[in-house]
């Protein structure tokens, strides 16, 4: 019987342990999506206690909770709450999820980052608490400290068009920092026009470019403005959550008169919806070609599904789920509408919705070329399917409707900076369903061929493709 998490965790066979030891443990990280906040990096925020580098952000630890009966005020905290308190009522959970990733990922971090081995549950939870937050005290232990030690090289966070960006920045000036931290441009309130928060971003577009915004074509140039200014900090990848994919045939008239409609307080139909946002993802494809940024279309997600607790905690809380939707005819129109104007960007395809993987595996195909390997990608396993067989899953789909040997890899699109632990969690995937292969005959045990493509998923492949 193995030995719980050692050195050859995950990696079942000879092949799968030489794969990660040799070639997948060695290489760098590129975490090109993620929702890290860039004034930490800059002020090299450094934590209280383990709590609050573990649980105050992490909605994937909240959701676990609730599933376990924790109340909600040591889930996310409330009036007279202990960081202890929450802590506990994690450990306490943690058993409890064994088989779910988070009993993974949690044994690892505390492996990886504080060296602590032991098991995580309410009878070990005060020295993990204790060796923990010693750890966190020491000099050096800061969130700078951790990206490097973690070989950490790219770090693209998320932000609003309308973002000054001053964090990034910022960072650009600090000398003994080798990792590369870049926005992503991320206009979705800019797109959701029937949403309440259009008008409101809207005007803050105005204000952050400086630009009259009265007419849809003043408010395609403001973005325009903002895209450029994202260049120059050295932007390189957009990023949009099509909870649903709509397209419509429209016309820059259509649209116009749209967006008055919306200036105006009038209602708008999903119609109307539709042909706002196939126009105006139009253009922006268009934009991101002509930079050569990377698109990334992040499909059927269903946010917020609980309005009592949106109104208490906001989104992003753990209250969100999988979508379903028509996805094969409005993406294909729409994928192909943008290659018409300019050529489609670098595309990346997520799904929330598993069933879809097959469907984005074959629109892949119909638009790879211009040049560039792996061109159109098929997004890693997202959110929900970050799991040991969802990655299996898109790992699988990939191998068979594309090239997995051009895949782009992992990314922890996590908003805690102990998540690095999840690229490591993928590569010993990786490494194994590539020895498993080589076990039953059907790949050849041919080291160049098999530790290549390792290094180049694992971090060559992202590398060249996003231009970093
Ligand atoms: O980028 C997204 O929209 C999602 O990844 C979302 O931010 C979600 O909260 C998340 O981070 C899941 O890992």
């Amino acid at each position: 019987m193995k030995t719980f998490m050692d050195k050859d965790f995950m990696l079942q066979n000879e092949v799968a342990k030489r794969l990660y030891h040799d070639y997948a443990a060695k290489q760098p990280i590129i975490d090109y999506h993620c929702h890290l906040n860039p004034q930490e990096i800059y002020e090299d925020k450094r934590f209280g206690n383990l709590a609050e580098i573990w649980l105050y952000g992490d909605h994937y630890k909240w959701r676990a909770m609730r599933a376990n009966g924790i109340e909600e005020a040591l889930v996310t905290g409330g009036p007279g709450v202990e960081d202890y308190d929450r802590f506990l009522a994690w450990a306490r959970t943690v058993p409890e999820t064994l088989g779910n990733p988070l009993y993974h990922w949690s044994h690892l971090e505390l492996r990886r980052y504080f060296g602590i081995e032991e098991t995580i549950n309410e009878a070990n939870a005060p020295i993990i608490w204790e060796k923990a937050n010693a750890v966190l005290r020491s000099e050096s232990f800061s969130v700078r400290r951790l990206i490097r030690e973690q070989q950490v090289k790219v770090i693209c966070t998320t932000d609003d068009p309308t973002d000054t960006l001053e964090y990034h920045l910022g960072i650009q000036g600090i000398e003994d920092f080798d990792c590369l931290v870049l926005p992503s441009f991320r206009p979705d309130k800019g797109l959701e026009i029937r949403r309440e928060t259009f008008l409101p971003w809207v005007r803050k577009l105005e204000a952050s470019s400086g630009m009259s915004v009265g007419t849809y074509e003043a408010f395609l140039a403001a973005l325009d403005s903002r895209i450029d200014f994202f260049a120059k900090v050295g932007c390189k990848v957009s990023d949009h959550a099509l909870d649903q994919v709509l397209y419509a045939e429209t016309s820059l008239e259509e649209a116009s008169a749209i967006y008055a409609k919306a200036m105006d307080g009038e209602p708008l139909t999903l119609e109307d919806e539709r042909k706002y946002k196939t126009y105006t993802l139009i253009h922006l494809g268009e934009a991101y070609s002509k930079l050569g940024w990377t698109m990334q279309l992040h499909i059927h997600a269903s946010r917020n599904n609980n309005s009592r607790m949106f109104k208490l905690l906001g989104p992003d809380t753990g209250y969100d789920s999988i979508h379903d939707g028509e996805l094969a005819y409005p993406l294909t129109k729409l994928l192909d509408a943008i290659d018409a104007k300019a050529g489609l960007p670098r595309t990346i395809l997520y799904s929330l919705n598993p069933k879809d993987y097959e469907v984005l595996g074959t629109v892949m195909g119909s638009f790879q070329g211009g040049g560039v390997p792996g061109k159109i990608q098929l997004g890693s396993a997202w959110w929900f399917n970050d799991t040991k067989d969802g990655m299996l899953e898109q790992l699988n789909v990939l191998a068979n409707f594309g090239l997995l040997s051009r895949f782009v890899g992992m990314l922890t699109d996590s908003r805690s900076f102990l998540s690095y632990p999840r690229h490591e969690y993928f590569r010993r995937i990786l490494c194994n369903m590539l020895g498993e292969w080589v076990e039953r005959g059907e790949a050849p045990d041919d080291r160049e061929l098999l530790g290549g493509m390792v290094e180049n998923i694992c971090y060559g492949n992202a590398k060249r493709y996003f231009g970093f």
